[in-house]
Order: C-alpha cells, then structure tokens, then sequence
C-alpha cells in the first residue's frame, strides 16, 4: 500500500507530514519506521515526522517523531507547518499540550502556551536552581532550564558560532542530570530586540532552526533581563519573532513552507 507524504519545512527544520485525518496509516508507526523515513541517504529524510490525526478536543491530534524515532512532545516549526496546512485558525493537541496557530502576514503565529521552570517539570533528576543550572561542560556552564512542551537548557555565550555545538551538544543531550535527555541552546544576545542562536535538538542533532529553542531561548533572555518581552531570534536558517505575554503565554511568528509532495510503499518502510 502507498502512504501519501508532503515534505515541509519551517527555516529549514524539516518534516515528513503524515495526514491520518481521513485515512489511518496502514499499521502502527514503530521507532523503527520512522527511522527509516528519516534516513537521508537511504529514506525520505527530514528531522522530524509529523502525524496529523483526528482529535476529539482540538482541530487535529499532531504526534511528533525525532529522526532516531523516538515520540516526543512538542515542535514549534512543525506547528507551524501543520498550521499551513489547516490554513485557518486551529488548535492542535500535542503530549505537551493544547496549542494554536493562525495564519499572519508574516507565515503562521502559534499559541505556544505557559513556560515551566519546576525542576521537576523539565525535568532534571534532582532538584536545582533552574534560573542558573550548577553545571558544565567545556566552556558552556550555568544554563537556564525550561520547559516549553519539551525540555531545554539555554546558554548564553558571546558567539554562538564559535561554540563546537557537534561535540558538547550530545554530551549535554545525554547527560544523567536529564532524565529525558535534553534539547540544546547556545544564543547570543546582539540587542535588546535581537538574539542568534544555534540548537543541538534532542533526538535529531543540529537542525537549521528549532522553534521551541527559539520559545525557550528568548523566554529565558527575558527572564535574565537581557531582551525586551518580544525579540526577533535569528537562527541559521531564518528568523522567528518570539512574544511572551503578560498572560505567561509564548506566541512564536514565522514562516513554514511546502516542498514537495509524495507517496511510499508502506512495507519497504514497515516492520
Ligand atoms: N524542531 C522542533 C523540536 C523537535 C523536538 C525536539 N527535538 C525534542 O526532542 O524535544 C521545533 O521546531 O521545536
């Protein structure tokens, strides 16, 4: 049987999109699976798979997948992506959580929902300061943690470019203080309106943008009183305009766009 997909993109951060709105996928999404598809050389490829599915609660159920096949609960520039795809307001239900998107002038605008710092909401594996981590590796040390839907450490450095993310990032991701392991920051303040920042994601490696690290990046500027409570967060693959609201609400802007459109047979794929 043939699976139809659509591959998109939010700056760059890709997605192979499954819409099971209408049609269930012929059989269940297995780790294994989803590695395949995500493979470049052999697959697909793409960072994450997305699964659009009905819900009872929200206009669609999104199931996110990291390119190692592991399910995970929230990614900001898939949101918007699938948010390009409902092409009208909706919400979307995640494992981290209810949010919404809506078509803007500037791509799609999505209702990221609350922050967390509990340490135990990031989670960590004992309890800490998360405003300023007691922690290192290399020379990255005393990170915020946060909690958007999914976990992240933010550092900030004097240039995020010089940071070599390929090596400390696996090592922080992998770290036993994360019990989930972790998402990966490093983001330079440039002014009071502007951030760079790369990402170490999770379960994917280095992406040309992760919008959730953006969410957690500026949230975490501004609770340091770095930036002002809306920032532009440049990421090498585009920008993101990040809000955090008076309502303790993030609303994250940018563009999402479609490549190209597919089908593959689901048995090369399949157990
Ligand atoms: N690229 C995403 C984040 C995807 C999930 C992340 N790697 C995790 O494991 O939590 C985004 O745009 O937010």
């Amino acid at each position: 049987m043939r699976v139809p997909f659509i591959k998109m993109h939010g700056l760059g951060n890709d997605f192979i999109m499954l819409d099971a709105r209408e049609t269930p996928l012929p059989g269940p999404l297995e780790n294994a699976t989803v590695k395949a598809l995500a493979d470049r050389r052999e697959g697909i490829g793409c960072d994450q798979l997305i699964l659009m599915e009905p819900d009872d609660t929200a206009t669609i159920r999104m199931r996110i997948y990291n390119s190692d096949g592991a399910e995970v609960e929230a990614c900001g520039n898939g949101a918007r992506a699938a948010g390009m795809l409902l092409g009208e307001e909706a919400t979307i239900a995640t494992a981290g959580g209810m949010i919404a998107t809506r078509p803007d002038a500037s791509g799609i605008s999505v209702d990221m929902g609350v922050p967390r710092f509990e340490w135990d909401a990031i989670p960590l594996a004992y309890p800490m300061d998360t405003e300023r981590l007691p922690l290192g590796w290399g020379t990255l040390e005393a990170p915020l943690a946060i909690n958007v839907g999914n976990p992240h450490v933010v550092f900030f450095v004097d240039d995020a470019d010089a940071v070599p993310l390929e090596a400390l990032g696996p090592q922080i991701e992998m770290d036993s203080v994360f019990p989930e392991r972790i998402n990966v920051n490093v983001a330079e303040v440039v002014e009071r309106a502007s951030m760079r920042l790369r990402v170490w994601e999770r379960g994917a490696g280095l992406t040309r943008a992760c919008g959730t690290g953006a969410c957690a990046s500026a949230v975490a500027a501004m609770r340091r009183g770095l930036v002002d409570r809306e920032v532009t967060v440049h990421l090498p693959g585009g920008p993101l305009i990040i809000a955090w609201g008076d309502d303790d609400r993030i609303i994250m802007t940018g563009g999402a766009t479609e490549a190209f459109r597919g089908t593959f047979a689901w048995d090369d794929y399949a157990g």
